[in-house]
């Protein structure tokens, strides 16, 4: 990614659904993992979760889809979404979830249309034409070639694999979408394109995203809102613009600004014009 860059975000759509985590808590064994955590996410919006290692951010995901449990707090959807409890099959549609690793997130022994029909079977909505359907669409929509299918995960590249990941998230028709470091696992090249897709579902799908990554460049492409964690808490939220405009008042916040520097690439040399042709 090159320089930080703020997003506008597309408007809000009818039904367009929103995330209120309130006082959420969650602990393994002694060891507190997210502490007394708020953040809202407003219908349609898109908030980035960044935070040294260990702050907490993937926890955060876990507990909000269910799977891992909170000791205390509380979840809801906002928005079109409102009403759907938490641990119900409305709210498991409603809300999916991408993972780091695709290759870990897909089973090995099952051809892509299975792992996109498995999630159409549970939640029955795979009878007759309505399977076939989905899945072509769900494949065209994260700009995968059908021919590819009825392929194994080992028979796709890092890139694929994560498209397929998505599909299988999308097939649903969710409304809020989790992300986890999404394009961490994939080649720089690669990730602009996952990062492309995810920015070009949103604005058609009018999907809310909370993200989790690393990478303040990703998340600032991607999100207008920030929240900082650092020890399970949030220490600082603020806008893509701001971030963009670095100087964060936050002295977390300015690690993570100065480390993002650090890392950026230097502009590759520009290549000498080549030497004038004599009249
Ligand atoms: N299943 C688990 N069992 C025990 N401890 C866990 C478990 N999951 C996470 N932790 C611990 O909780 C803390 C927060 O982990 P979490 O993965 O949420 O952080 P993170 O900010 O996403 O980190 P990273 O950016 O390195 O992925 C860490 O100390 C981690 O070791």
């Amino acid at each position: 990614m090159g320089a930080l860059s703020a997003v506008g975000g597309p408007p809000p759509v009818p039904g367009a659904t929103g995330l209120a985590v309130t006082g959420l808590r969650v602990a393994f064994g002694d060891h507190v993992a997210v502490d007394d955590l708020s953040f809202t996410l407003p219908p349609g919006g898109s908030l980035g979760l960044v935070g040294g290692s260990g702050s907490g951010k993937s926890s955060v995901l876990r507990a909000v889809c269910g799977l891992v449990r909170a000791q205390a707090g509380q979840v809801a959807l906002t928005g079109g979404g409102a009403g759907a409890a938490p641990g119900s099959a409305a709210f498991r549609r409603r809300v999916q979830m991408v993972f780091q690793d695709p290759y870990g997130s897909l089973h090995p022994r099952q051809t892509v249309d299975r792992q996109l029909a498995e999630p159409l079977a549970i939640h029955r909505l795979d009878r007759g034409a309505a399977r076939e359907a989905r899945i072509e669409r769900a494949l065209a929509e994260v700009g995968l070639d059908p021919g590819l299918r009825f392929r194994y995960p080992h028979q796709l590249s890092g890139g694929q694999r994560q498209r397929v990941a998505i599909a299988r998230a999308l097939i649903l028709e969710p409304n809020l979408l989790l992300l986890d470091e999404p394009t961490s696992a994939l080649d720089a090249s690669v990730q602009a394109e996952v990062l492309n897709l995810l920015d070009a579902l949103r604005q058609r799908r009018g999907l809310a995203f909370v993200m989790v990554s690393h990478d303040l460049a990703v998340v600032a492409h991607l999100c207008e809102d920030l929240v900082v964690m650092a020890r399970g808490r949030v220490v600082d939220r603020l806008g893509a613009a701001a971030l963009a405009a670095g100087g964060a008042a936050c002295a977390e916040t300015r690690a993570l600004q100065e480390a993002a520097a650090g890392f950026r690439r230097p502009a590759p040399p520009v290549p000498a014009p080549p030497p004038a042709m004599p009249a």
